[in-house]
């Protein structure tokens, strides 16, 4: 939804170790996929474990405006699809809110049908690029108008007789991979999406659970991932791993707040999104990854977070960032309480992210007595330490729940605490976030007055 109610500031009080479990919910990007896919099959998908942040829940209300039923019956999301192509046209705006993933998976998803939908969002989605999606999707025929830039609010009208599509990503994007092979998907013949770095592999993973025909092969420009349209995908049953995403922030807390033990059960740990973890280890962290295991076609471990005080700066490899992308803001948080420089670079894409990631969290870390410097691609921030980092100051979160949790980790690990002017953006990925940290021994209180 694109209202957004009234602020909710809150305050992070340090000196508390944190211990115990922390069950994250279920991953974001796996959860929207689940909802379209199912959405695009025919008959009954049954989904455990879905993600009930906000991106997800107006995900869910997206595909009811195409004409799916999904409902949450107990403990289980249940979606009835309408086929490939067997998409309705909306009745009304499709409002993804905070949501980058589901508008542009929507709109791949809805392009190769002959129907029209205008799309709009919060005023950070209103901001966010939506060219890298139209461009590759007017490929198929698709036609979109929006506003200067390729802003929200846009009308897509999907096309009538689509051609299949061959097609290079200039961005290192899931979001705009997915949304041509969900466009793909209803197209005749063969389309094919080649990238040159490897992005997050959900959906070719989810199309083959499905039963879509799907080529993964490496070709002289990348990996060429290639889908025959028009299959009938086969209702599925979906059970939903814990977010490393969202896992990221007890793990990183219980790195850098003094005293803590903290382990966080289940995580999915699909190399395509286990960068930070190789990152974290690379720093010294005491982090074990335990009982590794399969669970539902994507690797799981349990993760064991230790109080590490002598962490080190690093630099983190630019080939890895699409493994991390979400997880600048909180290794920013971490290289803080590091010794010496953590050097990231290659890493433009945080620029347009639900705010200007780097821009954001410098602000943070610099209100809290760290020096920050920074590129269009990459910034560095120097270490202090552990108990180096004064804290203080009021971050502003601009409607991105990641910079959020990032400033109140921080808080809980300085010497002043933190404050946050606005909390309520956790709850598009993560909203039992404060729940589940005060649970470990951490102190968020209601305000920002410090
Ligand atoms: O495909 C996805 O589920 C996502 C892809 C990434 O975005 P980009 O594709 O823009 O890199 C990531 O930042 C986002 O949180 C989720
Ligand atoms: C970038 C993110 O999400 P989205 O692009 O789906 O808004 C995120 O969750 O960090």
């Amino acid at each position: 939804m694109s209202g957004h109610g009234q602020p909710v500031p809150l305050t992070a009080r340090p000196g508390h170790a944190l211990r115990g479990t922390a069950p994250v919910p279920g991953d974001k990007s796996i959860s929207h996929r689940a909802l379209i896919l199912g959405a695009l099959a025919v008959g009954e998908t049954r989904i455990r474990g879905l993600l009930e942040g906000q991106d997800v829940l107006d995900t869910a209300a997206a595909m009811r405006a195409f004409g799916a039923q999904v409902e949450r019956e107990g403990q289980e999301w249940v979606v009835h699809g309408v086929g490939t192509g067997g998409f309705a046209e909306p009745a009304d705006v499709i409002d993804c809110g905070n949501s980058g993933t589901g508008v542009r998976l929507i709109m791949g998803a809805m392009a190769t049908t002959p129907i029209t939908a205008t799309f709009t969002g919060d005023a950070s989605l209103r901001r966010r690029p939506m060219g890298r999606v139209t461009e590759p999707l007017s490929l198929f025929g698709a036609r979109a108008y929006g506003r200067e830039g390729g802003r929200l609010p846009m009308t897509v009208v999907g096309a009538r007789d689509p051609l299949p599509v061959r097609h290079a990503l200039t961005v290192p994007s899931a979001q705009v991979k997915s949304a041509i092979l969900l466009a793909g998907l209803n197209a005749p013949g063969q389309t094919v999406v080649i990238e040159r770095e490897a992005t997050r592999d959900h959906t070719e993973r989810m199309l083959k659970g499905f039963g879509a025909e799907i080529h993964i092969a490496d070709g002289p420009e990348g990996r060429e991932i290639a889908v025959t349209g028009r299959p009938e995908l086969r209702p599925q049953r979906i059970e939903v791993p814990r977010d490393p995403s969202s896992a990221a922030f007890p793990v990183c807390a219980g790195l850098i707040v003094p005293g803590s033990e903290v382990l966080v059960p289940a995580i999915g740990l699909n190399p395509t999104r286990a960068g930070l973890y190789q990152t974290l280890v690379e720093m010294g962290a005491d982090l074990t990854f335990e009982n590794r295991r399969e669970e539902g076609g994507e690797p799981v471990a349990d993760l064991r977070a230790r109080f590490s005080g002598a962490l080190r700066g690093v630099e983190v490899p630019p080939e890895r960032a699409a493994s991390m992308i979400d997880e600048y803001p909180i290794l920013s948080v971490v290289a803080a309480f590091a010794e010496g420089p953590t050097v990231m670079r290659g890493v433009r894409e945080l620029r347009v992210k639900e705010s200007d990631r780097i821009e954001a969290m410098a602000q943070v870390l610099r209100a809290a007595g760290v020096e920050v410097e920074e590129g269009p691609d990459w910034w560095i921030v120097h270490g202090r330490g552990a108990g180096g980092v004064r804290g203080g100051g009021l971050a502003q979160t601009r409607l991105d729940h990641r910079i959020a949790m990032s400033a109140l980790i921080l808080g809980l690990a300085s010497r002043e605490g933190m404050g946050v002017d606005d909390a309520g953006p956790i709850a598009t990925s993560f909203p039992a976030f404060a729940g589940l940290m005060t649970d470990l021994g951490a102190v968020l209180e209601p305000g920002d007055e410090r």
